[in-house]
């Protein structure tokens, strides 16, 4: 890109997990780790709790396999500029993209994703619904420490790495600033996102969340999914023995998630996901941020 050309973002969110989409239909950005933690920056930078980097798969390396269902990859970032295999919250909001910037028709649709293909349904308005696959579930003997208290964590792989810990109050979470202590490190050699849950009724927990790459973010889509999954295990249900799906609500900070375990063990997450503005970088900004 040359600095006389003004690139394209979308400022979009869902369940108030925000992100700066950025279409490059061709994959010809160089998005540096730096350059993409300087646009996430809420204060010198557009701010978001990550980047979507909208590329067609055929377009992509890490993606071209895929190619022939998704016409669209979702090559996502955090915040810090980190890569992640998957985002829940990010794949609703890249479908509402897809749609409100005419590239696919409301409906069913596929999207590529590092974690492999994502099943998307959107309506031309209201909540997105997507299959997650399945959660990977396992007793590692993880233990998170915080203000003096320590709780067991269920390890969930849900593309990406979750630590669920239930606690009595989500106050026990206490300021969330930093990573929360968790051993041993070697369960999770690049990093976790790490989810406290409280109960709140019968299917119903409220959640607060620690992103990898990211920090404390008002919703994470994968992490309300491995806790719907961890919470159903905890609670005797299990959808695959019984043949019965599971529907758990999820409150996070920024809303609600609805999550659903179904027979085949597959996850759905429904939630809202918007586009709130448009615009273009400034063009020696930009430079200077790819640079
Ligand atoms: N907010 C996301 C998860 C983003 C990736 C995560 N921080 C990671 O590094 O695994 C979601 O909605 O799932």
């Amino acid at each position: 890109m040359t600095s006389t050309q003004r690139l394209a973002f979308l400022k979009g969110h869902g369940t108030e997990n925000d992100f700066v989409i950025v279409p490059d239909p061709d994959g010809r950005l160089d998005l540096s780790a730096t350059a993409v933690a300087r646009i996430c920056d809420r204060r010198a930078g557009v701010g978001g709790d990550g980047l979507l980097r909208v590329v067609r798969s055929a377009a992509h390396p890490e993606a071209s396999a895929q190619a022939d269902e998704a016409e669209w990859f979702m090559d996502y970032r955090n915040g810090d500029g980190s890569i992640a295999e998957m985002c829940g919250n990010g794949v609703r909001v890249f479908a509402r993209y897809l749609l409100h910037a005419g590239l696919v028709e409301a409906g069913d649709l596929a999207i590529a994703t590092r974690a492999g293909l994502r099943r998307v349904h959107v309506a031309k308005t209201g909540d997105v619904t997507v299959s997650m696959g399945r959660a990977a579930l396992s007793e590692d003997g993880v233990v998170v420490t915080l203000d003096g208290r320590s709780w067991p964590a269920r390890n969930v792989n849900m593309g990406n790495p979750h630590a669920v810990v239930f606690v009595e109050d989500l106050a026990h979470a206490g300021e969330l600033r930093a990573v929360p202590p968790f051993s041993p490190a070697s369960v999770y050699p690049d990093g976790v996102n790490i989810e406290f849950v409280a109960d709140r009724g019968p299917r119903h927990v409220a959640m607060r969340v620690h992103e990898r790459g990211s920090g404390e973010t008002r919703s994470c889509g994968t992490g309300a999914c491995a806790v719907a999954v961890a919470t159903a295990r905890r609670d005797g249900a299990a959808p695959a023995r019984t043949g019965e799906a599971v529907t758990y609500q999820v409150d996070v900070l920024g809303g609600s998630l609805s999550i659903t375990e179904l027979p085949d063990g597959t996850v759905e997450m429904t939630g809202p996901a918007e586009i709130v503005a448009e615009g273009t970088f400034d063009p020696a900004w930009l430079t200077a941020a790819l640079a």
